[in-house]
């Protein structure tokens, strides 16, 4: 059987002067190295992409991790200077993305800004700058350090009993890196939160009456995945519901 398929919609990057489709090396090499799963890198259009094409042609969605932030008229807010810096035609394109992949059972597996879209996509709102809120911590990517520091593996995370994301990690206390300012405000109704911060974080979500795999992490499992276990476990079962879901496809 030939490598399933997951769409990753790309974020819009800007750089040699002109604009770029993108998507971070990390994530298309822990799929393939670890899912063992192809990525289709989907360009981001504020209109005009077709959804059900995209979808027709895959059997996964992996919404990825990214220094942008989703526009908050997507969820009900004025924008304000602390909700940018936006890639709205990311949003166009993933949040289409996560709501079809969710209707046709096809797993979802939603990284960082992707929780966050999961998030916002089922109805949900966003939290910005929530390091200056009482008692929360500080998540943000390290400043001024190597990637592999700015993604090292140094918060607590506590997996929920009898979660989803529990049947892969077990229940219990998990270390895992972090790189955000912003986390899930208000839980979209069809969200189960499966893990949270000591200081209450939403740490991962996963969809209540979804078909079949449909997670959404806050940390980047993606960076460490083929040394770390939890991360490792993630990205395996991931690949495991893609085939799945192709087999039966076919
Ligand atoms: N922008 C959102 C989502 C955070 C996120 O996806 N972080 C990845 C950082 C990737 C990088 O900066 O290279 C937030 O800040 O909450």
């Amino acid at each position: 059987m030939s490598k399933p398929i997951v769409a990753v919609p790309a974020d819009i990057r800007a750089f040699d002067g002109t604009n770029w489709h993108a998507v971070q090396h990390q994530y298309v090499r822990a799929a393939l190295n670890v899912a063992d799963v192809m990525s289709f890198i989907i360009p981001a259009f504020d209109t005009g992409n077709d959804t059900d094409a995209i979808l027709d042609r895959v059997d996964g969605l992996m919404v990825t991790g990214s220094a942008t932030n989703v526009h908050p008229s997507l969820y009900g807010r004025e924008a304000t200077e602390a909700d940018g810096p936006y890639d709205l035609a990311r949003d166009a394109t993933a949040l289409p993305l996560i709501r079809r992949a969710l209707d046709r059972g096809m797993p979802v597996f939603a990284i960082c800004r992707g929780l966050q879209e999961l998030n916002v996509a089922l109805g949900g709102t966003l939290a910005s700058e929530i390091q200056d809120q009482p008692g929360i911590w500080d998540h943000r990517k390290p400043a001024d350090v190597d990637r592999d520091s700015m993604y090292a593996i140094r918060q607590d995370v506590h997996v929920k009993e009898g979660s989803c994301i529990a049947r892969y990690l077990g229940a219990g206390s998990i270390q895992v890196n972090s790189l955000h300012r912003q986390a899930i405000g208000e839980t979209a109704p069809r969200l189960q939160v499966e893990a949270t911060a000591p200081d209450g974080t939403i740490e991962a979500v996963s969809v209540i009456d979804a078909k079949g795999f449909a997670i959404g992490v806050q940390w980047h499992p993606e960076y460490w995945a083929e040394t770390d276990s939890p991360s490792r476990a993630l990205f395996e079962a991931f690949g495991d519901a893609v085939r799945a879901y192709a087999a039966q496809k076919a």
